[in-house]
């Protein structure tokens, strides 16, 4: 029997105009909703506009063919109107676009053979939104992917747009029972009243009438509850999602377990100063405690401290952990103060400093573990936005808390866009190119490695008329403010830094930042990033990625002070930003979820990456049958491995696993990419063959992130699953990007041979993380674990 003829579908308009009105019918801000709701329906529309834009892009991308002529300029109208935020001229570009698109017969022989793609159903799309008249969806077309994808996200967004349920229907349990929300905004219409706690009541009018707030955020509220239950917490909330809320609410609540100050650690004094400034602006009474604190105020704080009723003066006290550990007078406070029942609870904010295996490890934080040794019945909350599971365990683990209540919420930052670019001699024009021609009156960050190129880029993008400023860790402290201000109200539209800025800025409107060179990390790059679109709306983030630039961070790696150990960790934390840099298949959402040990599937991505959007790919269906089973067995004869010592040793690289019994796969991938094999080993991760094993090194403390068989390794071990894998290629990128690898990719032996050491002049010009830090909390040698290798050099 012939099979039927089935016509390649294309977007329904129609439907999307469809529901766009019955959003306007919905409302910004009907009179039942409470008025947070309308900063959510607006942001949600403009996700909606920027999805239906970025459609209309990847429809017109695809099918440029046919637009020689007039395709440029409606791409660039539908741009320029989703700017402008108009939507029903946007959808009616879309529909100009689709009229010139020809409806193309294909065979369903066609359709299932084409490679590296699932045999797809031939049958009417399920989703009403998708299902048009008699033209049968075809999954596997290229515009439907889109629209899937589409689809996808807008059903996601029509949840958040449902109407508020009755007031009696909301409450704790019922927040628990909504799905994680990705977006960073207040979970609509939830119900204060009808949360049971002592200090319930309290909580709800605090919130109103000294933080001037009418709704929690995801997670907050929970982490408060239990925070006053006197429980140990842990919070991991994205960059912008709110994460002082959690502990300075439950400061001032007098009806919770524990009672009296609530000690916040925090290792940027410009940080503590202006938490400290909006807590009093709000009637709180706050305090910093460091360095810099006249010895007047240092008198008058302690002295305070050791009243009976030390709440009475201060709810929060912002120190830093220097004083923790080298104060002694401070130290006598506290047990005075945990003595007299008035230490609240103890906060560790910004918590990865704390762990030697995380990117922006503090030695200052390592003396917090002697804490829970100390007073071991005071409540410890831990907050951070940038840690990977090991780096979770290795926290919790240091700062002896490892029964606490845990809440972590998901990384994905969905306003934001990813890309990579190659950078070459003309980066810095195009970079100004860019700016000028996208971003006019858009205020942006400008990240790059060295001091000094932090101040020759800000005077290029000056001559091209751009107001841009410098910032780094050596810029007079009056200077940075100055700056920071100006950036903060608009007068400078582009600050250029090193990593010493960031930490604490709570700009919403960031629309860009460009890294000029390859992040130290993905924690650092996903940090930095995070503090683009903190408003919600649509923001984008390049990265220029070169292999000079991974040759300079390698040697300062290979050339610090640090152990053998902590040179292995900085450089792996390297060596994955390179791998995110060099993949040009996966989607790079993707990759930074996974490597926060979270999954998400590419088509929720919704083409807001470069990999996901490129249409220059050629696709290619691998088998990489042997290899995940070499994984698998090398794993099963070990008892457990780390990724590395697996992957090289397959690759035939040095490896310290003895070969005795392993001969036949020691370099049996030497064909294969060191990227493709980690990838075969991660997908084996995500699928259930191999499962995380964190274990903490009992001597030196560090997490070892291990990997033994899961449940799903038996059907590939057994022979009854294949594993393959799709590769794809960038045509024109390809070209550009491998010349970069050649040198990028080289490994380190090759620069041992021609020994570059970085003269120490030029090491000085590096900032580590809040470099602002090191001013204040002098990391010195006699210290006996530097605090980051490539740190090392810039104090
Ligand atoms: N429930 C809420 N309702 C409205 N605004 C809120 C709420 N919680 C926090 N905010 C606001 O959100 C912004 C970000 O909060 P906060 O600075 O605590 O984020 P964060 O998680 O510490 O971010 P980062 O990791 O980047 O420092 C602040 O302006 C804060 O006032």
């Amino acid at each position: 029997m012939g099979q039927p003829e089935v016509k390649r579908r294309r977007l329904n308009t129609g439907a999307v105009a469809g529901i766009l009105h019955s959003l306007r019918q919905l409302g910004p801000a009907s009179p039942s909703r409470p008025p947070e709701d309308a900063a959510t329906s607006t942001a949600i529309q403009s996700q909606i506009l920027s999805l239906i834009a970025q459609i209309a892009v990847g429809i017109w991308r695809r099918h440029a063919s046919h637009f020689e002529s007039q395709g440029a300029s409606i791409k660039n109208e539908i741009v320029a109107k989703k700017v402008k935020g108009n939507l029903e001229k946007a959808i009616s570009l879309i529909s100009e676009i689709e009229e010139a698109i020809p409806l193309e017969s294909v065979s369903p022989a066609e359709v299932e053979t084409r490679p590296g793609q699932a045999k797809p159903p031939v049958s009417q799309h399920k989703n009403p939104i998708f299902a048009t008249g008699t033209t049968s969806l075809v999954p596997a077309d290229d515009i439907s992917d889109v629209s899937k994808s589409f689809e996808a996200q807008l059903s996601s967004l029509m949840d958040l747009y449902q109407p508020p349920a009755p007031a009696e229907k909301m409450g704790c349990d019922a927040q628990r029972q909504q799905p994680p929300l990705k977006i960073t905004q207040p979970i609509p219409n939830k119900s204060l009243s009808s949360i049971q706690h002592p200090w319930s009541k309290e909580v709800e009018q605090v919130l109103r009438d000294q933080f001037r707030m009418t709704q929690f955020r995801h997670n907050q509220l929970e982490a408060i509850h239990a925070t006053l239950a006197g429980k140990d917490v842990f919070v991991l909330m994205p960059t912008g999602g709110g994460k002082s809320l959690c502990y300075q609410l439950p400061a001032v609540i007098q009806s919770g377990k524990t009672r009296g100050i609530t000690l916040v650690i925090s290792p940027l004094i410009s940080l503590m100063q202006d938490q400290v400034e909006h807590l009093r602006a709000f009637g709180i009474r706050a305090a910093t405690f460091h360095s810099e604190t006249k010895p007047e105020d240092r008198k008058h704080i302690m002295a305070a401290l050791q009243t009976p009723h030390p709440e009475r003066h201060l709810s929060l006290l912002y120190v830093t952990p220097e004083i923790i550990r080298k104060s002694e007078s401070f130290q006598r406070c506290l047990e005075t103060l945990s003595h007299n029942k008035r230490l609240a609870r103890l906060v560790v904010d910004e918590a990865h400093c704390v762990s030697q295996w995380g990117h922006d490890f503090r030695p200052d934080y390592k003396a917090l573990g002697n804490f829970r040794k100390e007073f071991p019945h005071i409540p410890l909350m831990a907050l951070t936005a940038t840690a990977t599971r090991n780096v979770i365990t290795n926290i919790k683990s240091h700062l002896g808390m490892e029964d606490c209540e845990t809440f972590s919420q998901s990384f994905n930052r969905p306003n934001l866009y990813y890309e990579v670019l190659k950078k070459d001699k003309s980066t810095v024009r195009d970079i100004a190119n860019l700016i000028m021609r996208k971003y006019q009156g858009k205020a942006g960050i400008v990240y790059t490695l060295s001091r000094k190129s932090t101040e020759k880029i800000a005077s290029k993008l000056q001559e091209f008329g751009i107001a841009a400023y410098y910032y780094h860790a050596s810029v007079p402290a009056e200077e940075k403010a100055a700056t920071q201000e100006d950036w903060q109200e608009g007068n400078i539209q582009v600050i250029v830094a090193t990593i010493a800025f960031g930490m604490g800025i709570d700009k919403p409107d960031v629309r860009f930042v460009i890294h000029e060179s390859i992040p130290k990390s993905l924690e650092g790059y996903y940090q930095e990033t995070g503090r683009a679109g903190r408003d919600g709306r649509p923001s984008e983030c390049y990265l220029y990625f070169s292999g000079s630039d991974v040759f300079t961070l390698r040697n300062l790696i290979r050339d610090g002070d640090g152990s053998e150990q902590q040179k292995a960790r900085q450089g792996n934390l390297l060596e994955k930003a390179i791998a995110f840099c060099r993949n040009q298949t996966d989607c790079r959402r993707v990759e930074i979820l996974r490597y926060f040990g979270e999954s998400l599937s590419a088509a929720e991505c919704g083409a807001t990456c470069d990999n996901c959007r490129a249409n220059d790919k050629c696709e290619m269906q691998q088998d990489f049958t042997k290899y995940a089973v070499a994984i698998l067995m090398l794993i099963r004869h070990r008892g457990r491995l780390t990724s590395n010592q697996c992957v090289n040793f397959l690759l035939g690289r040095k490896a310290s696993m003895e070969r005795k019994g392993l001969e036949q796969y020691y370099g049996m991938a030497k064909r294969i990419t060191k990227d493709d094999m980690h990838r075969v080993f991660d997908r084996l991760a995500t699928g259930g063959a191999l499962t995380e094993n964190n274990v903490t090194h009992r001597t030196s403390q560090m997490v070892i992130q291990y990997f033994q068989l899961g449940p799903n390794a038996h059907a590939l071990l057994s022979g009854e699953q294949s594993f393959a894998m799709v590769t794809k290629t960038r045509s024109d990128s390809q070209a550009a990007l491998s010349a970069t690898e050649e040198l990028a990719g080289k490994p380190i032996p090759t620069y041992r041979r021609v020994r570059f050491v970085l003269p120490a002049k030029s090491r000085e010009d590096y900032d580590s993380e809040g470099g602002e830090t090191s001013k204040y909390f002098p990391r010195t040698t006699t210290h006996s674990e530097p605090s980051s290798i490539v740190s090392k050099y810039f104090i």
